[in-house]
């Protein structure tokens, strides 16, 4: 301890763990790649002949396992050099408890019917009262449905949090969104405590059913209207896509008398919304995030950013100490150009039913990335240093700006009224006009998923970045809860995802030589879904059609080579059951996630994939479906029972139920086959691998057939849709076969 003091300056304040297991990892992955090359060989030597029947469906076999393979050979890369961090925060407060930057967070909101004012109050509040110290912590809330609704929640949330602020920090509570703390109940030991508690609840219930109770009515009525000069905003027209710049200031953290009601210092709290007009794109997210970099500089200027949706509230009060460990480390600090999280979820089912969870994409693919110093920016949950944000290139030079915190050193003279004047002009629409926003400063415009392409194009200005995955999960968001909800979500990713690949930000082009071959890699395993998904269609269709015209694909049982397809799936799964238990999933959980994997590919991926194609050829522009974080109760008791929803009759649940009819065709096709044909004769060994598999994806199929024949609640799939599909299959079943 003595000597810890006394190096004290000397000692790292974080440090970075390689994960166990690597060679028998290695070993095994070697292992099922020569299965994949002896499947690849076994395709090229029993090619049908020219003119045989199967020629043309073998080839596209071949094809679609090469694609498997080298998507595969992509999955490896990323679970190469899996990595842990951890951070001492108990160092750091040593050595900068007085010294700590400045923060500033963005929240954004695009529409308070899906995105209820109520829950980013949640969010709101649980990030004012991080325990970093008031006077350095900025909260912007960037408002693209430009609704009176949330700046008035916005407003109700400012005054409450002068109780809830002081509340958490005298009691040290760890969960700091009131909605989740009050549900957990208290234990009552403490007198004063619970007395204490039931004010501030009854404090916080008041706020909440004045906040809904005005959402749901939607007006503000005038007597609150008159409260504050804000509302007077709404007194031209303003509508989601048509209206002026608004910033407004809420609490100004700079003057003695934003304090909570015990006379400590509040955070600085602002409500943006940017202008808007028709005729100017708005580029989603990423014209918001660059809004909000633009006003925070001018108002607060923090050296260090943290960026949230507005479902993802803070979950553990010392988030930021933590980060800070990360930038502020002597050795390797500077480097650093932002830090992520994990997505985790408060609202995930025990067997995760639409593997929203993604925990092996979180503590194994995503820690894997950060192997190569490359994790990827995902958008929330991630802390940037404002200079990587704002398009410079890495340099040493940042780093004194983070230990000397100079942060607003300029606006002090400066009035509140007169601060949100001059922020205004930075969100107007002609603002970026003929400026490298977009493109070279700020997140990059015209795709989707506007985090993760920033994120690779931070990394090859030359900066690294970090992703912490700690005991305590730092952020919880809301997961989609239904099955609509969610291929929807994978879809826009997908498309967005895919879009990076086929552009110039392609990780093969614009990293080459910038990033290591394995992060490369390791991008690509998320910006190839949507050719993935073609592989993945051909795979669950294909086999049934051939078994039912008694077309062989696979080799027969008693074959030698029957030994690599087995190998390959066999270690391939087991390893996967051993990855997802590992990461926290069920059993049942891992096989949810089997199934939504498929369904994913087959569905949302496929029409990201034609969406992509038809964009490509500049037919269309790109979209951005905002995903609801609400839900009416009878579809949340079937979420929470883990039933799949389905209730609409989309063209994805159409391919999907025509997938899953296929398949149940084939197989009853081949097995009455085999009962009507002559007991005595020996069975026909050539489909047999064919039958098991498709019974394989009948049973990962089952909630579709109780969704379609058995279930009569709202959830279940409408008869539209078992039409629609069996007229599909019809179809396919009569497409020849060459
Ligand atoms: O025009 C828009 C559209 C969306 N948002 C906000 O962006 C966030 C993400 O939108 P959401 O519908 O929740 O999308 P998700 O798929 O859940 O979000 C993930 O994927 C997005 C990219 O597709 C990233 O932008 C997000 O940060 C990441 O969490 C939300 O806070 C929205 O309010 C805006 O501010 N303006
Ligand atoms: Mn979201």
């Amino acid at each position: 301890m003595a000597r810890e003091v006394l190096n004290e300056e000397a000692f790292p304040l974080f440090e970075t763990k390689q994960a166990k297991g690597g060679a028998a990892f290695k070993l095994l992955a070697f292992s099922i790649f020569v299965c994949i090359c002896l499947i690849w060989a076994y395709r090229i030597l029993f090619l049908p002949g020219v003119g045989e029947q199967g020629r043309w469906i073998w080839i596209g076999m071949f094809l679609a396992e090469i694609g498997f393979g080298l998507y595969w050979a992509c999955t490896q890369a990323i679970r190469w050099n899996v990595t842990r961090r951890y951070p001492f925060k108990e160092r750091l407060l040593r050595r900068y408890r007085d010294k700590l930057p400045g923060v500033d967070i963005f929240v954004c909101t695009a529409d308070p019917v899906l995105e209820p004012p109520i829950l980013v109050m949640n969010t709101v509040l649980s990030l004012m009262a991080y325990t970093h110290p008031a006077e350095k912590l900025n909260v912007y809330l960037s408002d693209d449905g430009g609704s009176d609704l949330t700046f008035y929640a916005l407003l109700e949330a400012s005054h409450f949090s002068k109780h809830w602020i002081p509340f958490c920090k005298r009691h040290n509570i760890q969960q700091r969104s009131p909605e989740a703390y009050f549900a957990g109940g208290h234990n009552g030991q403490d007198t004063t405590f619970a007395q204490e508690w039931l004010i501030v609840k009854q404090l916080y219930e008041d706020m909440r059913n004045k906040i809904e109770s005005i959402s749901h009515k939607g007006i503000i009525p005038r007597d609150i209207r008159d409260q504050h000069k804000g509302f007077l905003e709404w007194n031209h027209k303003v509508t989601k896509r048509d209206h002026q710049s608004i910033v407004q200031i809420i609490i100004d953290g700079r003057h003695a008398t934003a304090v909570d009601k015990d006379g400590s210092r509040l955070p600085t709290l602002v409500y943006i919304a940017r202008e808007k007009r028709p005729q100017y794109h708005h580029n989603f997210k990423a014209g918001a995030m660059n809004a909000l970099i633009r006003v925070s500089s001018e108002i607060s200027n923090a050296p260090i950013i943290l960026n949230l949706d507005c479902d993802m509230k803070a979950n553990d009060p010392d988030a930021i100490m933590d980060a800070l460990c990360f930038f502020l480390d002597d050795e390797k600090g500077h480097e650093i150009g932002f830090l992520q999280h994990p997505q985790t979820f408060s609202n995930i089912t025990k067997n995760d039913i639409y593997a929203g969870s993604g925990l092996v994409v979180h503590k194994v693919e995503l820690t894997g990335m950060d192997g190569y110093d490359a994790a990827l920016y995902c958008g929330t949950g991630c802390f940037h240093r404002r200079e990587s944000l704002t398009g410079q290139k890495y340099s040493k030079v940042y780093q004194e700006r983070l230990n000397n915190n100079e942060a607003r050193s300029s606006n002090l003279e400066r009035t509140t009224g007169e601060l949100e004047e001059e922020a205004k002009v930075f969100i107007s629409c002609e603002y970026e006009k003929e400026t490298p926003w977009g493109k070279e400063m700020g997140l990059v415009y015209g795709c989707p998923v506007e985090d993760v392409v920033t994120g690779m194009t931070i990394q090859c200005r030359g900066w690294k970045s970090v992703y912490y995955y700690p005991d305590r999960e730092a952020f919880k968001g809301v997961a989609p809860s239904t099955l609509d909800v969610a291929l929807i979500q994978q879809k826009r990713w997908c498309e967005g995802l895919s879009q990076i690949f086929f552009s110039k930000y392609c990780p093969f082009i614009y990293a080459h030589g910038k990033l290591s071959l394995g992060a490369q890699m390791g991008y690509s395993v998320y910006l190839l879904w949507a050719p993935l998904s073609l592989h993945t269609v051909y795979y669950v269709i294909v086999p049934p059609l051939c078994l039912i015209r008694g077309i062989p694909l696979f080799p027969q049982v008693s074959s030698l080579w029957f030994a690599p397809f087995a190998y390959a799936f066999m270690a391939r799964s087991i390893y996967s059951i051993f990855e997802a238990l590992k990461s926290g999933y069920t059993l049942r959980g891992w096989w949810n996630l089997q199934r939504m994997t498929v369904i994913r590919r087959t569905t949302a991926y496929f029409f990201a994939c034609i969406d992509l194609v038809i964009k490509l050829v500049g037919l269309s522009h790109t979209a951005f479906a905002v995903t609801a974080k609400v839900m009416t109760e009878d579809v949340l008791e079937r979420y929470e029972q883990e039933i799949m929803e389905f209730g609409t009759s989309s063209i994805m649940f159409i391919l999907l139920a025509a997938v899953a009819i296929l398949n149940l065709f084939a197989l009853l096709g081949a097995m009455i086959k085999r009962v009507m044909l002559d007991m005595n004769s020996k069975p026909d060994q050539t489909l047999t691998l064919q039958v098991v598999y498709c019974l394989l994806l009948v049973v990962l199929h089952l909630p579709v057939y109780q969704a379609l024949f058995l279930r009569h609640d709202k959830g279940r799939l409408p008869s539209s849709v078992l039409f629609k599909s069996i007229i599909l299959v019809s179809f396919a079943c009569l497409v020849p076969i060459i």
